[in-house]
C-alpha cells in the first residue's frame, strides 16, 4: 500500500524539497517497489497544510488505510515521504501491530533495499552496509521492544537487561560502523590514487556519464564503447562505476577519452547513501565533462523534474558548474518534431549544447562525440613547451591528443605550441616555456598535480563532512 501527503504548505513543500508532482512521485514509487520485488495493491493520498507530529497523516486517513491494507491482506506500507522513527513506530501500531507483521516502510528505506539487492561488489556491499546501518540505527529501539518491556516499572537503579541489550546492540553497530568506514576509506584512498594515476599517466580527459536512473546511461556506454555494462528496465540497476576507453567519432583534440557509467540519481537521493557512496560519486566530481543522459520519452514535465533533481544531485555533491553536454535519449520513442521542440526548451533552460541519440537503435551517436570535442576543445589549455627528446612518450601524447599550432626542433627537444586537455597539460608543466604561456587565464586555474591530490584529501574530507553535517540534522523526536 503506498501512502503519498501533499503538503500544501509552502515552506514545508521545499523543506521536504519535492520537486515532483504528487502524482508522479507516487508512480515512481511504484516502479521502486516493484524493482524491490513487491507488488503495489493500492495507492492512497491526503492533502495536509502540514505533516502531524505523531503519524504524519491525520487520523482519519490513518483508519482508512488500515482498512485498505485488511482488505487487501496487505502487510507493507511504503510512504512517499521521510518519516521519523518514533512515526514509523506509531503507525506500526496502529495498522495492526507486529504480531501481524505489519512494517511501514519511508521512500529512504526502500531506495536502502534496491541498493542492497543490487550491491554486486565488495566496495558496493560495504556502501550500502554503512548506508543501512546508519539508517537503523535510530529506529533500534523497536527491534528490542519485547525487553525492553521488562524494564518498565524499574526506574533509576534499576536497568533491567532490556535496557542493556538494547545499549550493546547500539554499541555492536557503532563498531561495526567505524569498521566500514575504515575499510571504506581504504577504498576511498585506493580509487583516488586509481585516478590520478589515470590523470597522469594516461592523460586522456574523463568523461563521466551522469543522469536519472533508468535514463540509459549504461545501454549509451555499452552503445558508445562496445562493451556489455548491465543495463536493464529496472530501477538502479548499476552501482558501481564502470570505466572504459572509448574512442568516439567526431572526437578530434583528443581521439581517444575515458568514459565513466555511473550510479544513477534520483529525487531525494537519501542522505545516507550520498555520504556512503562518496567514494562512487567522486568519480562524477572529478570528470572532466559530464554528460548528461535524459530519458526523452517520458512526459515533458517529468522530464523537466529529472533533469531538475539531477541538477540537485551535482550541487549537493560539489559537483555542479563541470562542462556539460546533454544527450536526450531514447530518440527512437519520440517524433522529429517533439525532439526539436526539446532541443529548443533545453536551450532556453540551460544554454548547454544536447543531441537527440537513440542508444537503442544507434541514431545520432556520432553526434555525441562532436559535442565531447567541442567542450574538450573550450577547455583545452594552449600551452608553449620544450619536450627534451628523451620524453618522445610525451611527444606523441601531444600528437594524439592535441592540437598543434607550432612545431621547431631545436638542441634541447622539441618546442611546440599546442592546444591540449587539462590533464596533459599537467604532464608537460615541467617542459613549459615560462614567460610564454600563450593563454595565461586559462593556465593560472589549472589542476597542477599537487592540487589534485589535495583534492582528495583535507579539503575534499572538509567538503564531504560538511555536506554530512548539513544534512544530518538531528530530529527533534526523542528515539525512546
Ligand atoms: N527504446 C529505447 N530504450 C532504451 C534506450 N536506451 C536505453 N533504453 C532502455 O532503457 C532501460 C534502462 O537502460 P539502462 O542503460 O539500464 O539505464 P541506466 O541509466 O544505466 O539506469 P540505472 O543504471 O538503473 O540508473 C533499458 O530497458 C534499456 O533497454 C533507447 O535509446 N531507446
Ligand atoms: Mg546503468
Amino acid at each position: 500500500m503506498l501512502v503519498g501527503v501533499d503538503i500544501t504548505r509552502r515552506s514545508k513543500a521545499k523543506a521536504d524539497g519535492r520537486i515532483f508532482g504528487i502524482h508522479e512521485s507516487l508512480d515512481e514509487l511504484a516502479r521502486l517497489a516493484e524493482t524491490a520485488g513487491m507488488r503495489v495493491v493500492g495507492v492512497i493520498t491526503q492533502s495536509l497544510q502540514a505533516p502531524m507530529s505523531s503519524t504524519y497523516i491525520g487520523t482519519g486517513k490513518v483508519q482508512e488505510v488500515r482498512r485498505e491494507m485488511e482488505a487487501e491482506d496487505c502487510c507493507t506500507c511504503i510512504f512517499d515521504v521521510e518519516l521519523s522513527p518514533a512515526q514509523q513506530r506509531t503507525l506500526e501500531t496502529e495498522f495492526g501491530g507486529e504480531a501481524k507483521g505489519i512494517k511501514v516502510l519511508d521512500r529512504t528505506a526502500l531506495i536502502l533495499d534496491i541498493f542492497a539487492q543490487h550491491a554486486a561488489t565488495k566496495e558496493g556491499q560495504l556502501q550500502v552496509e554503512l548506508a543501512l546501518y546508519q539508517y537503523r540505527l535510530p529506529r533500534l529501539t523497536r527491534m528490542w521492544t519485547h525487553l525492553e518491556r521488562q524494564s518498565g516499572a524499574g526506574g533509576v537503579g534499576l536497568r533491567g537487561p532490556g535496557e542493556t541489550q538494547l545499549e550493546v546492540d547500539r554499541r555492536l553497530i557503532n563498531t561495526r560502523m567505524s569498521k566500514l568506514k575504515r575499510d571504506l576509506e581504504l577504498v576511498r584512498g585506493h580509487r583516488s590514487r586509481q585516478r590520478l594515476a589515470r590523470k597522469m599517466n594516461v592523460g586522456l580527459p574523463v568523461v563521466a556519464l551522469i543522469g536519472y536512473t533508468n535514463a540509459g546511461k549504461s545501454t549509451l556506454l555499452n552503445a558508445l564503447t562496445g562493451s556489455n555494462a548491465l543495463a536493464a528496465n529496472a530501477l538502479f540497476a548499476t552501482l558501481d562505476p564502470t570505466t572504459r576507453r572509448a574512442s568516439l567519432e567526431g572526437l578530434k583534440l583528443s581521439p581517444e577519452i575515458l568514459l565513466t557509467d555511473t550510479v544513477g540519481f534520483v529525487q531525494n537521493l537519501p542522505t545516507q547513501l550520498v555520504a556512503a557512496f562518496r567514494a562512487t560519486l567522486e568519480e562524477v566530481v572529478d570528470a572532466d565533462v559530464l554528460v548528461h543522459v535524459v530519458d526523452a520519452s517520458l512526459d515533458r514535465e517529468v522530464m523537466q523534474w529529472q533533469m531538475t533533481a539531477v541538477d540537485q544531485v551535482l550541487d549537493q555533491i560539489g559537483a555542479s558548474g563541470k562542462p556539460t553536454v546533454i544527450v536526450l535519449n531514447k530518440a527512437d520513442l519520440v517524433s522529429e518534431e517533439e525532439a526539436g521542440e526539446l532541443f529548443r526548451e533545453i536551450e532556453e533552460r540551460c544554454g548547454l549544447n544536447c543531441v537527440a541519440v537513440s542508444a537503442a537503435t544507434g541514431k545520432g551517436l556520432e553526434e555525441v562525440g562532436v559535442l565531447v570535442d567541442e567542450v574538450l576543445r573550450e577547455i583545452s589549455l594552449s600551452v608553449e613547451a620544450v619536450i627534451p627528446y628523451s620524453r618522445g612518450d610525451l611527444t606523441s601524447a601531444v600528437y594524439s591528443q592535441g592540437s598543434i599550432d607550432a612545431e621547431d626542433f631545436v638542441e634541447e627537444g622539441t618546442h611546440i605550441m599546442a592546444r591540449v586537455p587539462p590533464s596533459l597539460c599537467n604532464k608537460l608543466r615541467p617542459y613549459f616555456v615560462t614567460s610564454t604561456i600563450a593563454d595565461g587565464n586559462k593556465v593560472e586555474g589549472l589542476d597542477t598535480g599537487d592540487q589534485i591530490i589535495e583534492a582528495v584529501g583535507a579539503t575534499d574530507e572538509e567538503r564531504w563532512s560538511d555536506l554530512a553535517k548539513k544534512r544530518h540534522q538531528p530530529r527533534a523526536e526523542s528515539q525512546e
